[in-house]
């Protein structure tokens, strides 16, 4: 197999996010071969082209699909589909991405435990955690509470189009005048602005050149309350008097009401929503949104759910899994406008967020003022700074960090505090079972885990994970002296042995179970790969995974699947 060679295959399954693995049969050695296919559909059959080929890594760029998926069973509901590739799986009834998302948080929480040493690789029937799997958003459609659409064009010097980009690329904008994961409010506004600059031919700001006008549109809509308020977004480079289109505006008929329309002056060489100034042409710079009986005036910049029914359910689930909190003091880290901190606030002694976005701050003091809560700080700043000039002590931590995950070192500062109980509420689960890996060599371990979907058709997941402090059963200290001499520990030393453990490419037993499946027509059971490498003495470690239970007591592998689990344990280079 070589890069640039066109392979046809069926996705068996998706891992997290888009990930298809397709197994195809490299005929120049007569091997079957794992291939990632990214932004397919499971049970589709597709054409590829190999564009990365590593030792135990393949990837293919999805060309063309050959067949139909049988999991597809309703027409697309938007015209962009599937171009635009914001809802990659709107084609799949709902029940079926739910269980999906589920079986691919599932997946990687269990390799997470295995790596982190919560579960032995041999043993995962003892997996002794709890997934209470997943809970769907209340809306599958018109979900979003914000969205940011693009001034551009979708062909080289095209009519202006105002929406989202062409799936994979920076330049293209899509009209997307019938986006379903938005409520109608949102796509008559974009109409009426769209209309409106094509009227007056407004210039589009280019990325390359840094030329032109219109940037985007910054539509924030509150599901509870129906406030809108309308951003929008140019440079500086021209001067418009837009009175006209905030008539049209406010003669839209509308089933929310605006509360404000702004326009944002942005200059930064940057393709982001920011303002260097803000011009109010109508009504107020922000508008309020009301989650679990608690009030949050929200402006045009402050980190809000996206989905706001849908936080509900999920600040529900934070909330059952933190339980009570009475006396304590807790810790709300990456607080945002302070939504978690001021759900737990009135059950708890003292509640002290803290958020990098100043702005996000201040709304979160002023949402604190509304709701009547006086037991609650904000802090300013990074995590990882800021936790080594706060003096006071959580008794409970809540982490809900964005999709990168927490910094290591925040993360063992966080270790230090040794809470009993933390919740970590994850919008990425790849970055979640890495800092998990992380949470557990530091004592902790998963108690319980819960899914919930805050973003239907899309291939988002959250997930609240439930995790105690494991106490030890004694203590030693070991002193270690680095350095030449008697009793020290040479540096060198310490070089190779870091070489030796710089990490692997992951091999786990799914991916053997998928080889040999696929190359021999039968299925092997996660126990008996174990026994195999048992008795030919390979370390346990090696090949991590634990996503089965064993339903009945053990059996052994008959001859033919000895030698199909050794022929697998050679392929990926576990068996020399
Ligand atoms: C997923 S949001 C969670 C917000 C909030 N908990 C909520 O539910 O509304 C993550 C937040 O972390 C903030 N953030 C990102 N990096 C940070 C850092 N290093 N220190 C503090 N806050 C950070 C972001 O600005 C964002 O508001």
């Amino acid at each position: 197999m070589k890069k640039g060679e066109i392979y046809e295959g069926m996705i068996e399954t998706i891992e997290f996010p888009n990930k298809g693995i397709v197994w195809v049969k490299d005929e120049s050695v007569g091997e079957t071969v794992r291939v990632i296919v990214k932004n397919g559909m499971p049970g589709q059959k597709v054409r590829f082209q190999i564009n990365k080929k590593r030792k135990n890594r393949c990837e293919g760029r999805l060309l063309e699909v050959l067949e139909k998926s049988e999991r597809e069973v309703r027409e697309p509901v938007c015209d962009a589909f599937p171009a635009c590739g914001g809802c990659m799986y709107q084609t799949m009834a709902y029940k079926d991405q739910l269980s999906m998302k589920a079986g691919q948080v599932r997946a990687l929480i269990e390799d997470a435990l295995v790596r982190g040493g919560q579960v032995k690789a041999d043993a995962p029937e003892e997996a002794d955690y709890v997934f209470e799997g997943i809970q769907g958003s209340p809306l599958e459609f018109g979900y979003r509470n914000k969205m940011e659409f693009s001034f551009g064009d979708a062909v080289k010097d095209g009519p202006l189009t105002l929406g989202l980009h062409k799936k994979g690329s920076t330049y293209d904008v899509l009209t997307t005048g019938d986006c379903k994961i938005v409520h109608e409010d949102f796509t008559k506004i974009l109409k009426c602005v769209l209309e409106y600059c094509r009227e007056q031919k407004l210039s589009y700001y280019r990325k390359m050149s840094h030329e032109g006008y219109l940037r985007h549109l910054l539509v924030r809509r509150a599901q509870t309350t129906g406030d809108i308020l309308v951003n929008l977004v140019t440079s500086s480079q021209a001067e418009h008097d837009f009175t006209e289109l905030v008539e049209e505006l406010l003669k839209l008929e509308l089933e929310g009401h605006i509360t404000g329309i702004l326009h944002i002056i942005n200059d930064s060489l940057a393709d982001v929503v920011q303002s260097d100034e803000t011009r109010i042409l109508y009504g107020k710079d922000y508008f309020y949104e009301t989650i679990l009986g608690l009030k949050f005036k929200i402006t045009p910049f402050s980190f809000f759910q996206t989905n706001s029914l849908g936080a509900e359910v999920l600040y529900s689930a934070a909330r059952n899994y933190i339980g009570s909190t009475k006396d304590m003091t807790v810790f709300d880290l990456y607080s945002g406008t302070g939504t978690i901190a001021q759900i737990l606030a009135d059950v708890s002694k003292k509640v002290i967020g803290v958020e990098i976005v100043e702005e996000a701050v201040e709304a979160a003091r002023e949402n604190a003022v509304l709701n009547h809560l006086d037991n609650c700080e904000f802090i300013a700043g990074d995590v990882l700074k800021v936790l080594d000039d706060v003096e006071e002590k959580p008794d409970f931590i809540v982490l809900d960090p964005p999709r990168d995950g927490i910094h290591p070192k925040a993360l063992e500062k966080i270790i230090q505090y040794q809470v009993p109980k933390m919740v970590y509420i994850s919008c990425k689960p790849s970055s979640l079972a890495r800092d998990l890996e992380i949470l557990l060599a530091g004592g902790y371990r998963v108690e319980r885990v819960q899914c919930v979907d805050m973003f239907p058709a899309t291939v988002h997941v959250e997930t609240v994970v439930m995790l105690s402090h494991k106490k030890p059963d004694s203590v030693i200290n070991v002193k270690v002296e680095f350095g030449e001499g008697e009793g020290k520990v040479p540096l060198d030393n310490i070089a190779k042995r870091a070489e030796a453990y710089k990490p692997k490419e992951r091999v786990t037993y799914k991916m053997i179970k998928e080889y040999i499946e696929a190359k021999y027509g039968f299925k092997v059971h996660t126990a008996y790969i174990a026994e195999v490498k048992r008795d030919l003495g390979l370390p346990m470690y090696d090949v991590p995974n634990a996503v089965e239970e064993l339903k009945q007591p053990r059996k052994h592998p008959t001859a033919e699947k000895v030698e199909a689990i050794k022929d697998a344990l050679k392929y990926f280079d576990i068996l020399k």
